[in-house]
């Protein structure tokens, strides 16, 4: 079998309170993603949101039938973005081949019908509820939204590439990206946020096999770390901050699901309120 998908479902701030290391775990943090000839999936019940990964090596793999949709096909009802973190490669799509180099992604609106995965591609999967048809599109990294955040002297300097935002590509309710540290920056997202209306997870890649990402998380007054490594991901429910630090230089995709597409609407948490 060739597809493994994962349930996580949703949980009260409360509730997230109480957890330990490993029950923190179990319900954010997402590994094992980006195994060979296999299209792992994680369906969350934030916001419906779907992560996960296809790695075709010795086989192109499809993406067509997922039970846990409840629909014939994936995209029936969906929307996706596939973000190419390994070798340029070709994604086929309603019979439509894409060429996709590294850092680039192709968006697939509603109704495209099964997906198509060939190698040497290494590809970061996200998909959401849709309710109409928005073109599919690849989108190049020159054609991504620029914008530059931080200091070198809080070691935050970080270029933030849009990909999925209204000014570079229509979509749905999919927002996505990824941000680009300049050497000697290893934080992001702080002084943190939150954002009610939208859920975020985040893919950390291009982090040095023993290097790690100390990644925060929790009400901006009941904070939690979760420690991540190269490709591993972190689900981030609405009510919560979600930033990190790393012990190197590291690339990390986020991509939001929710009430609106404003990126900047953000209820920034001044540092002083963090517990
Ligand atoms: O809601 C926006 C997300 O948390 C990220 O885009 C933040 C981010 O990339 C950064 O500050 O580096
Ligand atoms: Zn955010």
């Amino acid at each position: 079998m060739t597809l493994k998908t994962e349930t996580r479902h949703a949980i009260d701030p409360e509730t997230a309170r109480g957890l330990d290391t490993e029950g923190l775990r179990r319900h954010f943090h997402v590994g094992g993603l980006f195994t060979p000839d296999e299209i792992r999936l994680v369906y969350t019940h934030y916001d419906r949101l779907i992560l996960g990964s296809a790695v075709p090596v010795a086989r192109d793999l499809v993406l067509d039938h997922v039970r846990e949709t409840g629909t014939p096909g994936f995209l029936d009802r969906r929307e996706a973005a596939f973000l190419n973190i390994g070798d340029a490669a070709r994604i086929t799509v309603g019979g439509k081949a894409h060429d996709i180099g590294r850092g680039e992604v192709l968006y697939v609106g509603m109704g495209a019908g099964p997906i198509t995965f060939s190698a040497p591609g290494r590809f970061y999967i996200l998909s959401a509820p849709a309710h109409r048809s928005c073109p599919t599109r690849l989108i190049r990294r020159e054609q991504a939204r620029r914008v530059e955040m931080g200091a070198a002297e809080t070691c935050n300097q970080r270029v933030i590439l849009q990909f999925l935002h209204p000014d570079v590509c229509e979509s749905c309710q999919l927002l996505m990206g990824y941000t680009q540290f300049s050497p000697g920056s290893i934080w992001n997202t702080m002084p943190p946020h939150t954002h009610d209306r939208r859920m975020e997870a985040y893919l950390y890649f291009d982090l040095a096999e023993e290097q790690r990402v100390f990644h925060f998380m929790g009400q901006p007054r009941q904070t939690r770390h979760l420690i991540m490594a190269n490709e591993e991901a972190v689900i981030s429910p609405p009510w919560s901050i979600h930033c990190g630090a790393g012990t190197a230089a590291y690339t990390f995709c986020w991509a939001m699901a929710g009430d609106n597409v404003d990126f900047t609407d953000m209820d920034m948490v001044p540092m002083e309120a963090l517990r």
